[in-house]
Formats: structure tokens, C-alpha cells, sequence
């Protein structure tokens, strides 16, 4: 049943765990405004210590925006909430604006928590939005004629993301209709702004959100079932894929996994399908998993004999020593001058101390790679070489990188591994997978979820 309760804040907020702070999104619309007054009623009534900082977004995107922003202020003001606004001041693409808007609203929102020492991003989406989300991944499942997101698109939108592996983002209200959270404000005298963009049909959200208002409360409800289903099935998936990665997947060399053919008869195929993806494109440092059908068929033809074979960037080179996984060499990163902190080609972070400018980040390159003595352990030095030579490395700039000349040997990087597919959002429902891929590639291990007496999400 949807949370439809007078006092929502009893049951909103008890199973999150506070200890680090808060950070309230409030874009002054009714969904965002209803949470910040349920929170601070909950934490004024349980923990009046914890940082609570409400932040809006000035997106500029609309002449109103800056007043609104203003509006909200002024409300964190009457209630004794301290509250920020930050300006997405970078360009904006005349294409894909939503979702660019997105992007920097996120981004500015971890930067404000990050700025306070707080982990934890609560925002105002309901019940409506999950519902929503649910049908428009439906009907572009459908568009392209195949379920490649089934069972994980059309779970929705998790009750917790992992941001850039650092914040969680919280939604408490997932469960709570609009028109709940609306009544609530009625009765408290608070108003709220009506974003004009969320009845603009030009864009899908708002076409499917007045679509929606046609349909029945049992409809609403179906989809919303239908979606707490998909996020069941994708935990059972990412919980099989993750005892099969840490079965059967090992991290021999650096830039180089590999695989005990014994995964392709390991019995749950859709699991370890599953689990290919996830490794080909935290191998490939692709955000997004490949295509099902494609790694569908690549493992059938694993299943059928030893190959050498690319997808998502990765080469999967299948021989009677095992199934290998490196990044292949081509479109590596062009050399660029190393400095603070970036992500490299999708699949490390670098951190720097030395902001000089005096040295690139390069590939640390085949020439290199021939030159390094190899253990001659279980697994082919030429494998390992081959996924060295895909390593970032450092280079003093204005060195020839032919790499004749002893002196001008590359040093090496210290370089965090990324687990690729979910190191800008991890939802909560990819918990263990992501948990397993990063034990694998031994990156930082992934900070806990903030609801207490809760492992997954
Ligand atoms: N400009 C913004 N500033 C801060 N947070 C925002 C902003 N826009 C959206 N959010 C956060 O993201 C959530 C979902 O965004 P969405 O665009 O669906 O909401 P909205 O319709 O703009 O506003 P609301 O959800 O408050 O009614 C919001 O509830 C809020 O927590």
C-alpha cells in the first residue's frame, strides 16, 4: 500500500542513518519542500545534532528560476534551516538538456555535501516519479523491440545511489504519493513552486506524467508492484553474479582478469551473463554494460571453444589456461599533463601531488611492457604485458615517448581502479556485485548504505 498516512514523518526517515549529516535537494517544488519539513521534523524530534544543509539548484534555465531558489531561502529561514544555492553556471547543450541538467545538479549537490563533510544526499522523489520512470523504461524497452534492461531498468529508481562512490543519494519519499505530501503541506500553510518544465510535453517525463494522471489508483499501484518485483529479481541477480565473480573470476596481474572456464557451466547462465557484462566493461572502462544480446552470444561461442574476441573495449581471450579479460590498445588516452585528481580513460583514478605540469599521463605502452621481466607463473607473460602495456603511466613531459634510452624509463602511476559500470551511479540494488568487482580489482571498498539493519538495498 502507499504511504498515504497524516504523520509521514514516523515512518519516513527511521531506518536512515543520519550520522554524517544531511544534505536536503529542495528545488522549492511541492515533493522537495514536503521533505525537508518531514525531515527536520523527524531529526528535531530524534537527533537535533545532526548537520542538516538544504541546497537548490539555480539551473538558469528559466527566467523564474532565481526566485524560486530565493523562495526556498526564505522558508529555511522561518524554519532555522541552513541552506545554500549554487548556480549551474557551464554551458548547456542545445540537445539532451535534461539529462545534462541532471549531471550538474548532481554533481553541485555532492559538492555541498562533500564541502560540509556530509555523505548522505536526501531528494524529494515520490511515488509518482518511481511510477513513472517504470513506464517510460517500459516503452523504450518496447521502442527497441527487446528487454535489454528487463528486470533491472524496470526496477525503477533505488531507494539509494552511490554518487562518484562517495555520497549516498537517499530517497525517502518512494513510496509516498504526491498528493500526501501536498495535503501535508495544505495543512502546515506552506506553498510551493510549479516548475512549468514538468507540464511541458515536448519532453517524455511530463507526457508520461499526464498520462498517468488518466489511469486509476490500481494502475499506478500494479506498476509500482510490478517494479518492487523487478528490484527483487535484480538483487537475486547481482547477489548470484557476485558469488560467481568471487568464485570464478581472479585478478592475476594488473589490467587482467581471468575467468575458470568452469563459470560457463557453473549452471545459473543468466547470472554468469550477467556477470560477464559487469567484468567486460569495468575491464573496457565502459559506464554502461554491454549489449545482452552480443555478450549473449559471446558466451556461447566461449561455451563452444577457445577464442579471441572483443566487446566493450575488452579483449576475451579464451585458451586452455583460462578466459583472460584485458583492455584492448586501441583509442587508449592521448598523452595529457597530469594534474590533482582524473579519471583515466574510464577505468582509473589518478591522484597527483604535483601540480606542476611537468608530466604527462600516457600508456605505459607495448614497448615498455616487452621490456619488464614477467613471472612465469600460471598465467602467459604475453597476456600480462599486453595488459600492462593498457596501464596509465607517468612521463616527464617533453620526453620523446619512443622509450630508446635507459633514462627515460616511464614511472609508475599510482592509479585507483574503477569498477567502471558503477562508479558514477551505483544503485543500491547492484550493491553486491559491485561489492564483488571491486574485492576483485582491490579498489576502495564501497561505503556503507545508511539504512541501519539493511545490507542491500
Ligand atoms: N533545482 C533543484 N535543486 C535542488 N534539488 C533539486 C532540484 N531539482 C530537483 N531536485 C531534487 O530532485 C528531486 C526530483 O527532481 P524532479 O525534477 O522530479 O523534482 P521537481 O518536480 O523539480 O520538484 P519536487 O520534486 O520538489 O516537486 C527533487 O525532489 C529534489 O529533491
Amino acid at each position: 500500500m502507499l504511504d498515504t498516512e497524516p504523520d509521514l514523518s514516523t515512518s519516513l526517515f527511521s531506518h536512515i542513518d543520519f550520522t554524517s549529516g544531511a544534505v536536503a535537494a529542495v528545488s522549492g517544488g511541492s515533493d522537495s519542500t514536503a521533505l525537508l519539513l518531514l525531515l527536520k521534523h523527524h531529526l528535531d524530534r530524534t537527533a537535533p545534532a545532526t548537520k542538516l544543509l538544504a541546497v537548490t539548484i539555480d539551473h538558469g534555465l528559466r527566467p523564474g528560476s532565481a526566485a524560486e531558489a530565493q523562495a526556498v531561502a526564505k522558508l529555511c529561514a522561518t524554519y532555522g534551516i541552513p541552506h545554500r544555492i549554487l548556480a549551474w553556471s557551464g554551458p548547456k547543450p542545445s540537445t539532451g538538456l535534461p539529462a545534462a541538467a541532471r549531471e550538474a545538479r548532481y554533481r553541485l549537490l555532492a559538492e555541498a555535501a562533500q564541502a560540509e563533510g556530509i555523505g548522505l544526499i536526501l531528494t524529494g522523489h515520490t511515488a509518482d516519479d518511481q511510477a513513472e520512470t517504470v513506464l517510460m523504461r517500459h516503452a523504450r524497452d518496447e521502442g527497441r523491440g527487446h528487454a535489454d534492461t528487463a528486470g533491472r531498468g524496470l526496477a525503477g529508481m533505488a531507494p539509494g545511489t552511490l554518487y562518484n562512490w562517495r555520497e549516498w543519494i537517499v530517497r525517502p519519499l518512494l513510496g509516498t504519493r504526491r498528493s500526501a505530501l501536498r495535503d501535508f503541506l495544505r495543512r502546515e500553510h506552506v506553498g510551493w513552486a510549479d516548475d512549468p518544465t514538468n507540464i511541458d510535453e515536448a519532453f517524455e517525463r511530463p507526457r508520461v506524467r499526464a498520462a498517468l494522471a488518466g489511469e486509476s489508483v490500481e494502475y499506478m499501484e500494479g506498476t509500482l508492484m510490478l517494479a518492487g518485483q523487478a528490484a527483487v529479481e535484480r538483487r537475486q541477480l547481482g547477489a548470484s553474479a557476485a558469488d560467481l565473480i568471487d568464485r570464478f573470476a581472479i585478478h592475476p596481474s594488473i589490467g587482467l582478469i581471468r575467468l575458470d572456464p568452469c563459470l560457463l557451466s557453473a549452471g545459473d547462465e543468466r547470472a554468469a551473463v550477467y556477470a560477464l557484462r559487469i567484468l567486460l566493461a569495468t575491464t573496457g572502462g565502459i559506464a554502461f554494460l554491454p549489449y545482452q544480446a552480443r555478450s549473449e552470444a559471446l558466451f556461447g561461442r566461449l561455451r563452444a571453444g577457445f577464442l579471441c574476441a572483443t566487446l566493450s573495449r575488452t579483449v576475451v581471450d579464451s585458451r586452455r589456461a583460462g578466459i583472460f579479460l584485458r583492455r584492448e590498445a586501441r583509442d587508449l588516452p592521448a598523452p595529457v599533463a597530469a594534474t590533482g585528481r582524473a579519471l583515466w580513460d574510464g577505468r582509473r583514478h589518478i591522484t597527483l601531488n604535483d601540480s606542476s605540469g611537468a608530466l604527462l599521463i600516457a600508456p605505459f605502452g607495448a614497448a615498455a611492457a616487452k621490456r619488464l621481466a614477467m613471472d612465469e607463473g600460471k598465467t602467459p607473460p604475453s597476456l600480462m604485458r599486453a595488459a600492462l602495456a593498457a596501464e596509465p603511466a607517468l612521463w616527464p613531459a617533453g620526453e620523446c615517448l619512443d622509450l630508446s634510452g635507459e633514462s627515460r624509463a616511464p614511472m609508475a602511476v599510482e592509479a585507483r581502479p574503477v569498477v567502471a559500470p558503477f562508479a558514477r551511479f551505483l544503485p543500491s540494488f547492484d550493491l553486491a556485485p559491485a561489492r564483488a568487482v571491486a574485492g576483485l580489482i582491490g579498489t576502495t571498498p564501497v561505503p556503507p548504505l545508511p539504512f541501519s539493519g539493511h545490507s542491500a538495498g
